[in-house]
């Protein structure tokens, strides 16, 4: 991992590691022989961080989630995920785009993982509640997702995510099909949320702008093969306050930061792009 020491330490992630990778591997088997996603990865994530990671178009990080998440196995490499105080580590994964049951209400979607783990009525009456109440969807509780716009659906999602109790959040890039002035409501509504719960959350984006706003820690992804191109901590104390904080000059500085990295490994995926489609 190449970390920028330049930066300050994040404000809020503990010491201790939740998540170490070393040298992680994923060669995939195609066709046309064999496809390496992810090179040699080594990367410690704290328990509490907040850890966002940026890369160009297949440089791997819906790989990365995948395995963490167990979907995907690995080729080399460990991945070590520190268990819990008396249980066995967990996540919920959050992906683009719809994951809704469309069959179910809203509180039956958001219930769900709590159902399917048999937990008591009453917690679940509980939990979801009050996820529902932080994200402002109780009166839509009996809705069922088509009666729901595209954030309001976002918001069940994160709402089960949340419910949930996950040791860890994997999202994928939760929020790229939301216009603009949605994003920035649930960019808002998550963090707020975050605060309260401070999981372990690893959050892809391609939006450096979301990645500055959110993360604790940022990693840039080189162009396929996958690598840690830098691993920047973001120098910006919480609680924050999307709009207060984009129109900070040093947050227009520290996101200038991010593409200086970004820019030269966008510009070789498009490359690669263009020479694999010749
Ligand atoms: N099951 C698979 N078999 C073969 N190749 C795969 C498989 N899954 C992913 N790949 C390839 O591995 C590379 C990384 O894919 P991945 O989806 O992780 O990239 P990504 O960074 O998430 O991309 P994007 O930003 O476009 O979503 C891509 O070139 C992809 O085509």
């Amino acid at each position: 991992m190449s970390t920028d020491a330049a930066t300050a330490a994040p404000a809020t992630a503990g010491t201790d590691v939740k998540i170490r990778l070393k040298n992680l591997t994923k060669t995939f088997e195609t066709k046309r022989g064999p496809f390496l996603a992810l090179d040699n990865l080594t990367l410690d994530i704290p328990t509490g961080c907040f850890f966002m990671i940026v890369g160009p178009s297949g440089c791997g990080k819906t790989t990365l989630l995948r395995i963490l998440a167990g979907l995907e196995t690995h080729t080399s490499g460990t991945v070590e995920i520190s268990k819990p105080a008396g249980g066995r580590p967990s996540n919920s994964m959050i992906f683009q785009g719809d994951s809704l049951f469309p069959w179910m209400t809203v509180w039956e979607n958001a219930a769900y993982g709590l159902n399917m783990r048999h937990k008591p009525k009453t917690e679940i009456k509980d939990r979801v509640g009050f996820f529902l109440g932080r994200t402002g969807m109780t009166r839509f509780a009996d809705h069922y997702p088509h009666q729901l716009s595209g954030g309001m659906r976002q918001r069940v999602s994160i709402c089960r995510a949340f419910a949930n109790d996950p040791d860890i959040l994997l999202m994928d890039e939760p929020f790229s099909a939301l216009d603009e002035q949605n994003k920035v409501l649930l960019q808002e509504e998550l963090l707020k949320i975050w605060e309260e719960t401070r999981k372990t959350v690893l959050f892809i984006t391609h939006s450096v702008d979301e990645a500055v706003t959110l993360g604790d820690r940022i990693m840039v992804m080189s162009a396929h093969p996958g690598r840690d191109k830098a691993t920047l901590d973001v120098p910006f104390e919480r609680p924050r306050e999307v709009l207060e904080l984009r129109a900070r000059p040093e947050y227009g500085e520290f996101v200038y930061k991010i593409w200086s990295y970004l820019r030269e490994e966008v510009h070789r995926a498009r490359a690669q792009d263009e020479g694999s489609s010749s």
